[in-house]
């Protein structure tokens, strides 16, 4: 059933025309969605369809129109092995990252922000083809929201996300503030240290001051343990009542959150794009469904791209990054990135 399934997502990669498959965090099911031109539709606050936005709010979301949309049975296959702790130990880019944290620690030092999010990029060839590399993806984290995308003039990106950002469905609301990264060990649960613990609170804390305003029978659910892959977090979910007419500025409002950006935002964000000393492109933005219901109606589900790859032909670009406090040490900080990498790189083997 796997091979012909196979077939069926080659011929789609074979036409060159946008596409993208998902599956949604514990569902048995792919969708192949389909656009029949290769036209490029950004973002307007009435589109519909699967968006792709980037990390900069100064470049372009784009949709791909709901043109054909297929769904796949895929039953899910145990992938063996353990994750490769090998590669990615490049010691020019350990030093640029633990001077980046350096100097993110010493901007909250000067109470610049309270929290940043610093990011590399981790450039490594392969050999996989994009369908095995997405269905390795599938086996490896049952529990996120795995996607190939492509797009002739954009390119092509692939990546597992663990972290929901907005799903909307008649009039309620539901995201979730998570942070806090360690390694799974064996059958224990996680020991979190008050860093982790303070780090995620900001962003559960931020979630509900933004969202206080726009929406009513605000519940929280959390903080609790979530595992992705071989990576612990934390996680609070967040749900209440909203009104459809206030889902743009809703978004404006929680995009990007302090799990992948900082607070206060602005200030985050401006130190993010002056010293990162790179492009985020779609790396911490956000993809997804958006206004599905029938005739446009209130439906949306969007991730935050993390976990995430842009693939060049056998050249793969991972983008890792972490929550810096007060209280980070930077050589930590580059280690939590390696073991974020190390998880990417494993489905490129
Ligand atoms: C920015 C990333 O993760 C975010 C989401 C979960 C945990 C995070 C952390 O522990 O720092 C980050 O906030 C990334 O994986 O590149």
């Amino acid at each position: 059933m796997r091979k012909s399934t196979l077939a069926h997502w080659q011929k789609a990669v074979d036409q060159g025309l946008p596409f993208v498959l998902y599956r949604k965090p514990a569902q048995g099911k792919v969708r192949l969605w389909q656009q029949q031109s290769v036209a490029l539709h950004t973002m307007h606050p009435e589109s519909r369809g699967f968006v792709m936005a980037p990390f900069s709010p100064t470049e372009p979301s784009y949709v791909f129109s709901p043109d054909v949309l297929t769904d796949f049975e895929w039953p899910r296959e145990q992938r063996t092995g353990g994750y490769d702790f090998s590669a990615d130990a490049d010691a020019v880019a350990q030093n640029q990252h633990i001077n980046l944290v350096s100097q993110g620690i010493d901007a909250i030092k000067k109470g610049v922000f309270e929290k940043v999010v610093l990011s590399r990029k981790w450039c490594t060839t392969h050999k996989k083809d994009p369908l095995t590399l997405f269905t390795a993806l599938l086996d490896s984290y049952p529990q996120a929201f795995c996607y190939l995308w492509y797009h002739p003039k954009v390119g092509m990106w692939a990546g597992a996300s663990p972290e929901l950002l907005l799903k909307t469905k008649a009039g309620s609301l539901q995201t979730m503030a998570l942070a806090g990264t360690q390694q799974v060990q064996g059958e224990t649960d996680p020991q979190w240290t008050p860093k982790e613990i303070e780090e995620q609170a900001i962003v559960s804390r931020y979630l509900q001051q933004r969202l206080d305003p726009w929406l009513t029978e605000m519940e929280l659910d959390g903080p609790e343990n979530v595992k992705s892959g071989h990576l612990w977090h934390i996680c609070t979910h967040l749900k209440g009542q909203y009104h459809r007419a206030d889902f743009n500025r809703i978004l404006e409002q929680l995009h990007p959150t302090p799990a992948v950006c900082g607070h206060p935002k602005e200030k985050a964000q401006a130190f993010i794009l002056a010293h990162e000393g790179y492009d985020r492109k779609f790396y911490t933005g956000f993809f997804g469904e958006l206004n599905m219901g029938e005739a446009g109606a209130d439906q949306s589900e969007l991730y935050v791209n993390l976990r995430c790859m842009e693939l060049r032909g056998q050249v793969a670009d991972i983008y890792v990054g972490g929550g810096i406090t007060i209280d980070s040490d930077p050589e930590k900080e580059w280690d939590e990135t390696v073991k974020k990498s190390r998880a990417m790189g494993k489905v490129l083997q």
